[in-house]
């Protein structure tokens, strides 16, 4: 059969307006009477009843005209709109649904009946689950509005819609096409784009639509382009990796604390809410404070007497200088900023040789290690105890293993190191090897021997300080910036992730010391933790791996499961332990198994935390005699652990000195 498609219509002309939609009357409907009832019910708010009782019958009598029933069930709270053998279109039952949604709505009930006009649609927009954050969300609900209302009611001549913002819903009633732009806008909206961009949009249009030659083209090129509409005022991304400036360096990164760590270190761990929060907020006032105080200089300096000519081009001149020394600086910093310094008489001729910034070589030199050499012969540094000795361990190159039995306390070694770097970004790794070459080449000939005889990782001849290094490192802050240090003798202590050591570096005399943690027969191997022991050993075997480029054998590693397992019932219990609410079930006893459960585990190096615990647990409920001995506990192993610096000590300091005004005092009974 031929296509009837482009076949001429003589009865299709253009004075007909085919979006027009005829109202439909009591004669169109042919069929009679609806056979079954159709209804519908909704609820509405308690502060919505006054108002709906007042209007209901203005309503129902609404409703009459289309032979549709309304009920209010002021018991239930609900309105119910149903058909009646009076009802003759069909999809009156539809507009009267929309209308009892729009009154559950508070739209007002002139307002609403409107629905029930033929070309009259509605739309609810639900806005809350747009936006995640609550002052985010009420900010832009209230762009909607604009000043005074202002762009809502531009919204609602432009668009020829009725608009109710309230709560999480936004209601609207008006023509489709009109609703189709509102909810587009509102959407926008409450994705950070300002409805003012679509105003101005929807006011061009209407002028044009009024320009019968231009109501046939495209509007394009009259519509503004807006480059922009975002309203997001942060202009730089949030992590900005800056790769140009990184070169290869084959060391791993410091290694970053755990969170709890660190918790521990500051003694933040400890506290309970209440006490977390007085701390957050003194550490807010001091910093307002120290804002202040910059502020006032700020505006000081405003009032200060301007200078005289000469003095001036004094100043000038000082300038200038300053900044061609800053030049020079620069340049000398772009060679390899770091420097390099030998101090062959160091404890007592065992020399020592640093890499670090000129800035940092002066700090170092102003240390006790270097102006009070003599504490340095104190404590038995860097003399042998005669109490360990080195020997090849299978698989594990070299260890140092006891000459006698050792009991928990015991000091076993104390050394200086030989080497110390900044590991400076700038510089390429041959440029380094250079540098770093030198530093030991200076050493005195027994100390750098022992430097040069420690094992390596990767075995490449052209970078071996940088390989020993890698291989034997220890961290070492010095004016809050990390070094690399190098201590020959300690270095020679392989791992275990149940130590039976625990080391401690003091940045004021260099130090490192290694303590015994738990008995030690003779013969037996020393060993210390290069990773976090309270890790799972997952995590651990990894950074073993990345830092050290060996896999872990050690007991608690080969009984991953059952280790992993203890270490969740020690948090579980330490989250007990922390929680001061009214209903915590944290009791001494509890703190005595926990201290258990550490050693149990081999974790006698790290008894730190329990014992605090167990301070804290017993002061709670009033055992001050008992807290305190705990306490004196914690403060000696934090002294072992993390050494005079750590924040914990003070701690354990202040219940010691005073257990009975300590917040924890009585917080149980
Ligand atoms: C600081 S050194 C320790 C002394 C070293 N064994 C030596 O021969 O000089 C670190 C290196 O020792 C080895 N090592 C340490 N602990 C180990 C362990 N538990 N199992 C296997 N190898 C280990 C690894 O090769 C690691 O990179």
């Amino acid at each position: 059969m031929p296509s009837t498609h482009n076949a001429e219509k003589p009865w299709d002309t253009d004075d007909i307006d085919k979006w027009k939609i005829e109202p439909f009357k009591p004669e169109d409907n042919t069929a009679g009477p609806f056979t079954e009832e159709s209804s519908f019910s909704t609820l509405f708010p308690k502060y919505r009843e006054q108002y709906l009782k007042g209007s209901w019958k203005f309503i129902e009598s609404a409703l009459k005209k289309h032979g549709i029933t309304a009920t209010l069930n002021l018991v239930e709270g609900s309105m119910t709109v149903a058909t009646t053998r009076k009802t003759y279109d069909p999809a009156a039952i539809l507009s009267a649904r929309d209308l009892i949604k729009l009154l559950a709505r508070s739209v007002p009930a002139p307002q609403a009946v409107k629905i029930l006009e033929d070309d009259v649609a509605m739309d609810i927009i639900k806005i809350r689950n747009l936006v995640g954050n609550k002052d985010r969300f009420v900010k832009r609900r209230q762009r909607i509005l604009g000043p005074n209302g202002s762009t809502l009611k531009a919204l609602e001549l432009l668009t020829e819609c009725y608009l109710l913002v309230q709560g999480n819903t936004v209601a609207a009633m008006g023509p489709y096409k009109g609703l189709k732009t509102i909810r587009r806008i509102i959407e926008d909206t409450m994705h950070n784009i300002h409805p003012i961009y679509a105003i101005k949009e929807l006011m061009i249009k209407k002028e044009l639509a009024k320009d019968p030659e231009l109501v046939n083209e495209s509007w394009d090129r009259f519509l503004p382009n807006f480059k922009k509409r975002s309203l997001s005022k942060r202009r730089v991304p949030h992590k900005v990796t800056d790769k140009s400036k990184k070169t290869y360096t084959p060391f791993p990164p410091a290694q970053e604390k755990s969170k709890v760590d660190l918790q521990i270190e500051s003694g933040e761990y400890f506290l309970g809410k209440q006490a977390k929060e007085r701390k957050a907020r003194e550490d807010r006032d001091a910093k307002m404070k120290e804002k202040m105080e910059d502020k006032r200089k700020e505006r000081l300096a405003d009032f200060v007497a301007p200078e005289e000519d000469g003095e001036k081009k004094k100043k000038k001149r000082k300038r200038e200088e300053g900044e061609e020394k800053k030049e020079k600086k620069k340049k000398r910093s772009s060679k390899g900023e770091a420097e390099e310094e030998s101090y062959t008489t160091f404890a007592s001729g065992r020399g020592i040789s640093i890499v670090t910034t000129p800035k940092l070589a002066a700090q170092v030199a102003a240390l006790p290690a270097f102006t009070e050499p003599t504490i340095l012969e104190e404590d038995g540094t860097n003399k042998p105890t005669g109490r360990w000795f080195t020997s090849s361990i299978p698989h594990k190159g070299i260890g140092t293993l006891a000459l006698q039995n050792l009991r928990p306390g015991t000091q076993i070694l104390r050394y200086t190191p030989a080497f110390l770097a900044y590991l400076e970004a700038d510089l390429g790794t041959l440029d380094r090897e250079t540098l770093w070459g030198t530093a030991v080449s200076r050493l005195p000939t027994s100390t750098r021997d022992e430097f040069l005889r420690l094992m390596y990782i990767y075995g490449d001849p052209r970078v071996r300080v940088q390989d020993i290094v890698k291989g034997n490192t220890f961290q070492l802050s010095l004016s809050g910036v990390n070094h690399l240090a190098i201590f020959p003798e300690t270095s020679r202590l392989n791992h275990d992730c149940a130590p039976n050591a625990q080391y401690v570096i003091d940045p004021d005399t260099l130090t490192h010391t290694v303590h015994v943690t738990r008995e030690i027969e003779e013969g037996e191997e020393v060993s210390i933790a290069y990773t976090s022991p309270l890790e799972k050993s997952e995590a651990r075997k990894e950074k073993l791996r990345e830092g050290f480029h060996f896999e872990c054998g050690c007991k608690r590693c080969r009984d991953g499961a059952r280790s992993d397992a203890m270490l969740d019932r020690i948090n579980e219990m330490q989250g007990e332990l922390n929680d001061w609410s009214d209903i915590s079930q944290a009791t001494p006893d509890m703190a005595l198994r926990l201290v258990e459960m550490y050693e149990e585990e081999g974790l006698q190096g790290f008894l730190d935390v329990p014992y605090g615990f167990a301070a804290l647990a017993f002061n709670a409920v009033g055992e001050s005699g008992e807290a305190r001995l705990w306490a004196e506990k914690a403060r000696e192993a934090v002294l072992r652990k993390d050494g005079r610096g750590a924040d914990a000590l003070r701690i354990w300091e202040s219940l010691l000195g005073d257990a009975e005004g300590h917040w924890s005092y009585r917080r149980r009974l």
